[in-house]
């Protein structure tokens, strides 16, 4: 469950918050799309969430944890159970991708078998397995997309963020990842993806967290839509 009441978040060198006042739940393994024209504060949100910053105002609950009240070690385990896809990928170039889709698992100090196991689970599931020995500097754009989306996922996340993770990926593989996506609804994950994506959008309806000018600005899909198109005016 994740639980916003009230919170604002203000970046140290900015003088105004660019979130302010969200309330919004969302329960345990249920999906939203994160909607909202470009600079409404969907990525802001997302590193609230991924407790890459803190709130400066408000109350925000993650898993059961109240994030003010909780220590650094707490923290330290609550990211573990949270996954998150940046729109950077931000893979390692000088490591395999197998190395960087192992990375979360051996730095919780995981034995290097399950870690090979689990590894190659996940690559598998995204379809990018024969890939394990490349780095990702040789690899195209959705190839990196989705490392990235397998090393989010190998920790099992019981929350999973994503930032625009169809951008590189062409129709048919944008449609498989969000399948994928759906699988991990089923299993009891709570999957929240922010997209452009209009076409998939259309295609997969969902319940949505719309952003205006770091609000929030309803929960209507079709109001997420018309937030999308005002992008392009
Ligand atoms: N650390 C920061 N310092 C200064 N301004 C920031 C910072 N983080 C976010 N902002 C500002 O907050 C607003 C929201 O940015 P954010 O990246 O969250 O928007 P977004 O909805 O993800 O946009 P896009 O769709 O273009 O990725 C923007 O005006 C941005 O310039």
């Amino acid at each position: 469950m994740i639980r916003l009441l009230n919170v604002s978040m203000m970046p140290p060198d900015v003088g105004q918050p660019v979130l302010r006042n969200l309330t919004l739940t969302v329960p345990q393994g249920e999906f939203r799309w994160l909607l909202g024209a470009s600079g409404a504060g969907k990525s802001s949100l997302l590193r609230l969430l991924t407790l890459e910053t803190r709130p400066s105002a408000g109350q925000m609950d993650l898993l059961g944890v109240s994030i003010s009240q909780a220590s650094r070690t707490t923290l330290r385990n609550l990211r573990r159970r949270i996954g998150f896809v940046p729109q950077d990928y931000r893979l390692i170039g000088e490591w395999t991708v197998f190395d960087n889709v192992a990375l979360p698992l051996r730095l919780r100090g995981a034995s290097e078998r399950d870690t090979r196991r689990e590894a190659f689970a996940v690559l598998e599931w995204l379809d990018v397995a024969h890939l394990a020995d490349k780095r990702p500097g040789t690899l195209s754009g959705g190839e990196q997309q989705r490392a990235a989306i397998a090393r989010a996922l190998i920790g099992r996340p019981e929350v999973l963020l994503a930032d625009e993770p169809t951008n590189a990926l062409e129709d048919a593989q944008a449609r498989r990842l969000l399948a994928t996506f759906q699988e991990l609804v089923e299993m009891g994950t709570t999957v929240i993806v922010a997209t452009h994506n209009e076409a998939l959008i259309r295609e997969t309806p969902a319940a949505s967290i719309i952003l205006q000018d770091g609000t929030l600005a309803g929960t209507d899909i079709q109001d997420g839509i018309a937030a999308l198109r005002s992008n392009k005016a």
